[in-house]
């Protein structure tokens, strides 16, 4: 670990975070190691996915091409039902900042299909974005797909049956929310305290992430130790940055951890793209 400053007022270490791979034949080594990863912080990396580069890519590409539309585009789509465009500074993930907002834009899109409500999503035109809509649907089931087998290996860590979630009926139709996030740069961001995406843990099971690789993202193990200690979590090549989320810490008494995290604002643009999975809708009723 090394520590350095960052914009005069963040100290932040780096951090090494374990690496899962989730086609190993050895799932029980595997699942050992989430559930080291899953007690000590909560993130990992996922490798060997299933989710072949060459996709990534144009997802990314799909995504800077509607950011970049005019901002009259863009809210021609602005957020109904969660889903749709969230403006820069719309949102605030840490309500108690003294802020305007989130740096951040984002688009969001719901279940693609099955009982969730799919018609409720919006999609760019065809005439704009042709190759948009096909893009996203497809990066959504392939991500679901990896969230599903994760999960499995989850179900392993915790010393139940693998199937162990698809049998009480959390996966079915599940409300994982695609969510496309662009970070702005160039801003002046050294005085004012705006964050990219303010301190925050994730609501659902768990979260895929696959951001562009420009740094950002940091994580506070024990947000109650004042001062709050920041480690930096590097992008890594061809992984997903996995994370715990809320409905999991709750589910495990606290086992395992959904840890606070937040992108800090460096003035280098930035885009991720994430994959929130919770369990079912008619799991929760
Ligand atoms: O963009 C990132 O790296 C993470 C964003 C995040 O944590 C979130 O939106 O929940
Ligand atoms: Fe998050």
């Amino acid at each position: 670990m090394h520590e350095h400053k960052k914009g005069g007022k963040e100290m932040a270490a780096t951090l090494k975070l374990p690496i899962v791979d989730l086609s190993s034949s050895d799932r029980i080594s595997a699942a050992k190691s989430i559930r080291q990863a899953c007690e000590d912080c909560g993130f990992f990396y996922l490798v060997n996915h299933g989710v072949e580069e060459e996709l990534l890519k144009r997802v990314f590409a799909e995504s800077k091409k509607f950011f970049s539309l005019p901002l009259e585009e863009k809210m021609k789509l602005v957020r109904k039902e969660h889903r749709g465009y969230t403006p820069f500074y719309a949102e605030k993930l840490d309500p108690s900042l003294n802020i305007r907002g989130d740096l951040k834009e984002s688009f969001y899109i719901g279940p693609i299909e099955g009982l969730a409500q799919s018609h409720l999503n919006q999609w760019p035109s065809d005439e704009a974005l042709p190759s948009w809509r096909p893009t996203m649907e497809f990066y959504y089931e392939k991500l679901l797909t990896a969230g599903k087998k994760l999960i499995s290996l989850i179900a392993l860590a915790l010393n139940l049956e693998e199937n162990f979630f698809e049998k009480i009926g959390a996966l079915d139709s599940p409300m994982a929310f695609l969510r496309l996030l662009h970070y702005p740069g160039g801003m002046d961001i050294s005085s004012d305290g705006t964050y990219g995406a303010s301190a925050h843990s994730d609501y659902g099971m768990i979260t895929l992430l696959a951001t562009d690789g420009v740094r950002g993202l940091q994580i506070c193990r024990e947000k109650d130790n004042l001062p709050q200690v920041w480690e930096d979590v590097h992008h890594l090549n061809g992984a997903f940055i996995v994370n715990i989320g809320d409905m999991t810490e709750r589910w495990t008494n606290c086992l395992f951890r959904s840890t606070l995290h937040r992108v800090m604002a460096t003035g280098e643009e930035r885009y991720s793209v994430l994959i929130d999975l919770p369990p079912s809708l008619l799991f929760l009723v």
